[in-house]
């Protein structure tokens, strides 16, 4: 006995060495970066280039620094020992020495059997160690030894201890790498190529999420060239979740990926107003494409009597049939609705110009020449010259601007969706219940579900970029003027006395240019990095697109992710089971199917490892009585704790929840209620509705995705009975808990 702890003490101390070891190159490395970026603020900046590359450089060297202190925390966590009597040390990053790898990265290829290796298929691997440090202190070993004559008895997790001890941790309300106990399923979903759409099935507390944000990272790492140019995209449900998920990435020293969720991705917009499920619904089918196209001819108008325009005193007349032919022609012209109004704007200022030209341009005695010299072949004394001064001068005239406003006005698509909801009726093909539905006042902002339709209608519109394009070239031109008028002055103050080689050196104006808005496309694309840049850009391709809770994506909603990723680099994650919104799809195949056909391939996940196998097992009793038989995956652990069943007045269920909050230690709660009794419990409980605290109250459609030790599902039929969806939302509910589950029947 004395003996194996001397053995484990000698192994601690090895350990604990190397690890100091580490810690010492972490720091060296902190250190000279440190300074790095010091040198680099101090750097002077006179020309914009110099300036903007010393900007570039803080900025890289910023990065680095965070990264490195990112990884504080669990440094190192494994150990391989191979048969050839390699050892190597896996951590969050690489290190090495001048000689030797200190660390391998746990996305490197070397560093794959600490997550695959079994006593089967040991990849070369004799022992796996698992580290658990704190701080900088090793505090403990789990040796696994992958011997194929015990193969029988091996665990079926890997580094069962590790495993174990992260999965029966106090929740914290923000979810935690999983980077030490990664398991072989996992990691397969983790290490998948880059190309194509990958589609991640599994139930839940399987890990969906926690592999998408290790896969994020995992594809930086291996493409890095490739993606941080394009950066990558993880869309989640809503802004509570994404800020459960916010320090997975940064604690494994990944910064370049946006996070957003559906209601960030039209820039300028951020949208949050809450709205029914059912206009939600209504918004997210197929069938709005179609819907908005023809909101957008809507827009493209004939009047049923002639217009009258008053331009200096002349009465010009518009009158329907001219419209009808302008509007023909604009689109005729093949154009999108915004680049078509000049063909419409040209034709009607045709027809206004030839009234004005019949007034003005009139010779009463064309048809009564003196002689053969002075025959006229027209009525009309003015030339095409003349004529396009007078279409010139209508086009600036506000009388005619107006008019044409009116008959085909430039839209945004914020105007289009505004009009559209204003007055729905004026949309054919919608039910009168479903125009209701749509109905709404302007103003009072976005909601989720609107973003969808408005990037399809920035793709109906079309953006006139014309003003941008003519705004760039009048700052170029200032510029060129101002630069050229400086080296005038400098020449030709100097250029007696210049030798011929100082003058060789003066840039001439067309290097001065470039330079000059080099540096600045320079400074633009250095200091913000892709994601940044990608957030402001609704037309920015991502390299790779992560859809997390992909369940509750409507149509159209696919139609703008797939805009985002013309690539169909994809990671789809999401358990069809738990699908809340209306409308969602009854298998992969329908979502996807219309953009790669069925060029995609699906990984399943099939073990929870959050929720208890008592848990579970209650779930699948619950639905399989309220007659909606779900297969829940498969619990890697016991928590010894049956579910209570309670049920009472609101001083019963205070109590009841008062208690549970007592023996929390430290942990998370939340009651999860039907939406319609969330006022009234809001004032009877001791919890809050903000998503921050320890102890919350939260509907279903809040909880998704997050977790906490001990949840109180409140009504489990009121649940039911509140959505079409019901059955899978009270599925959801169930199995948030990591240890405790209550279920609360109100008498
Ligand atoms: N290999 C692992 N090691 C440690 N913890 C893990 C591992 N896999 C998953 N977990 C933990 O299990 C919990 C559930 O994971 P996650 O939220 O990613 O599951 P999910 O499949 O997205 O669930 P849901 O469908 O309910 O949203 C998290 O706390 C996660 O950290």
């Amino acid at each position: 006995m004395s003996s194996l702890s001397s053995v484990q003490s000698e192994n601690l101390a090895e350990e604990q060495h190397h690890l100091t070891d580490l810690y010492r190159h972490l720091d060296d490395l902190r250190f000279r970066t440190e300074q790095r970026l010091a040198e680099a603020r101090r750097e002077g900046g006179g020309t914009p280039q110099a300036r903007s590359h010393r900007d570039a450089v803080t900025a890289g060297y910023a990065e680095r620094l965070a990264q490195l202190s990112a990884v504080e925390q669990g440094l190192c966590f494994g150990r391989l020992d191979r048969h050839d009597d390699e050892r190597l040390h896996i951590g969050r990053i690489g290190l090495t020495d001048s000689e030797r790898q200190l660390l391998v990265d746990w996305r490197a290829p070397a560093a794959r059997p600490f997550y695959v290796a079994t006593a089967v298929t040991p990849y070369g691997v004799s022992r796996r160690r698992h580290i658990r440090t704190r701080e900088r202190l090793v505090v403990g070993l789990d040796d696994e030894i992958l011997d194929p004559a015990a193969a029988g008895e091996s665990a079926p997790v890997t580094g069962e201890a590790a495993l174990l001890a992260a999965l029966t941790a106090n929740r914290t309300g923000r979810m935690r790498d999983i980077v030490e106990t990664i398991q072989a399923e996992q990691d397969r979903v983790i290490r998948s190529g880059l190309g194509g759409v990958l589609v991640v099935q599994g139930g839940p507390g399987t890990g969906k999420t926690a592999v998408a944000l290790h896969r994020a990272a995992y594809l930086l790492y291996t493409y890095r060239e490739q993606l941080s140019a394009r950066g990558v995209l993880i869309v989640g449900p809503n802004a509570t979740f994404l800020r459960y998920i916010s320090h997975v990435l940064p604690s494994l020293a990944e910064t370049g990926v946006l996070l957003a969720t559906l209601g960030d991705l039209f820039p300028g917009v951020t949208a949050r107003r809450p709205e029914p499920p059912a206009a939600a619904e209504l918004k997210g089918r197929a069938t709005m494409v179609e819907l908005l196209a023809e909101a957008v001819r809507g827009r493209q108008r004939v009047p049923d009597e002639p217009v009258e325009i008053v331009v200096d005193r002349h009465v010009l007349t518009l009158d329907p049939a001219a419209v009808e032919a302008a509007r023909q022609r604009a689109r005729g012209s093949g154009r999108l609705h915004n680049l078509a109004r000049p063909v419409f704007a040209e034709a009607v200022l045709d027809t206004l110009a030839a009234q004005i030209a019949e007034r003005i341009g009139y010779d009463p005695f064309w048809a009564d020449p003196l002689g053969e010299d002075d025959a006229l072949t027209s009525s009309n004394v003015l030339e095409e010259g003349d004529l396009a001064d007078i279409r010139a001068d209508l086009a600036a005239e506000p009388a005619v601007r107006a008019v044409l406003d009116e008959l085909w006005p430039v839209l945004t698509p914020e105007d289009l969706l505004t009009g559209l909801y204003a007055d729905p009726a004026a949309v054919p093909g919608l039910s009168p219940a479903e125009r209701e539905l749509l109905r709404r006042e302007p103003g009072g902002g976005w909601s989720p579900a609107d973003v969808p339709l408005l990037d399809e209608a920035a793709e109906l519109l079309g953006e006139d970029d014309a003003a941008a394009r003519d705004r760039a070239v009048r700052r170029w031109r200032q510029r060129l003027a101002y630069a050229q008028g400086v080296l005038d002055i400098t020449a030709g103050s100097k250029s007696y006395e210049l030798e011929d080689d100082f003058e060789a050196a003066i840039p001439n104006v067309a290097d001065v240019m470039e330079a000059d808005m080099l540096a600045e496309r320079y400074a633009d694309r250095e200091r913000r990095s892709a994601a940044e840049r990608a957030a402001e850009d609704r037309k920015w391709a991502y390299g790779h697109v992560i859809v997390d809770e992909a369940q509750e994506l409507s149509p159209m909603a696919w139609r703008l992710l797939m805009r985002r990723c013309p690539s169909r680099s994809m990671t789809v994650v999401g358990d069809l089971a738990q699908a809340g919104a209306l409308g969602t799809p009854a298998d992969w195949a329908e979502v996807l199917s219309p953009y790669v056909a069925d060029r995609w391939r699906l990984a399943e996940l099939t073990v929870s490892y959050r929720t208890p196998a008592e848990i579970l097992a209650y779930t699948r009793r619950v639905l399989a009585a309220a007659g909606v038989p779900i297969e829940p995956p498969q619990p890697v652990r016991h928590s010894g704790v049956e579910p209570w069943e309670e049920s009472g007045g609101p001083s019963h269920l205070a109590g009841l929840v008062a208690r549970e909050i007592a023996e929390l230690d430290g942990g998370r709660l939340a009651v999860i209620a039907p939406a319609a009794a969330r006022s009234a419990l809001a004032a009877a409980l001791p919890v809050s509705t903000d998503p921050e605290e320890n102890a919350v109250l939260l509907t279903v459609t809040e909880a998704k995705g997050l977790e906490f030790d001990v949840v109180v599902v409140v009504d489990p039929a009121g649940i039911r009975a509140e959505s079409p969806r019901g059955a899978n939302d009270l599925y959801v509910a169930l199995t948030r808990p990591t240890r405790r589950l209550g279920v609360f029947k109100p008498a």
